[in-house]
């Protein structure tokens, strides 16, 4: 499954610290980072991802909404951190239907996260 593919755990978990790395330095977004917790980012991240894939984690921090709401996400921001996302997962060697399948489970999301 993609779960596997990812690498278990552990592999989206060297995925998901990499794309922290990638947003940080990404000019177009990093400024929404500037104060946030990033340990606690890249493992509730992976948590969250590891779930989606079907493995064996659980979310259980707040929901997309309400957690992004006061940030003020443009459409054009959302769009940044996915392109990011697919620079970590192609570091990575993620197959491309693997990617393609993250991606149409976190693309809805951006229904509850873009306010702006
Ligand atoms: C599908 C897309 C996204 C997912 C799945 C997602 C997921 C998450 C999760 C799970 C957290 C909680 C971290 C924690 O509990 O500490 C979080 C926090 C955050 N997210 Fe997102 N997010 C997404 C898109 C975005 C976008 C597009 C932006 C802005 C460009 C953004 C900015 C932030 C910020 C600034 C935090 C707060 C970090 C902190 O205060 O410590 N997110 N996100």
């Amino acid at each position: 499954g993609y779960y596997e593919e990812f690498g278990q755990k552990q592999g989206i978990a060297n995925i998901i610290n990499d794309f922290v790395g990638v947003v940080a330095a990404d000019n177009r977004i990093n400024s929404y980072f500037a104060h946030a917790n990033i340990p606690a980012l890249k493992a509730a991240l992976t948590n969250q991802v590891c779930e989606a894939l079907g493995g064996p984690c659980k979310y259980t921090g707040p929901a997309m909404g309400p957690l992004h709401h006061s940030m003020g996400v443009t459409q054009a921001a959302f769009n940044a951190l996915t392109e990011d996302l697919i620079v970590a997962m192609d570091q990575h060697h993620v197959s491309v239907p693997a990617q393609n399948h993250l991606i149409k489970i976190l693309a809805p999301m951006s229904s509850d996260i873009i306010t702006k």
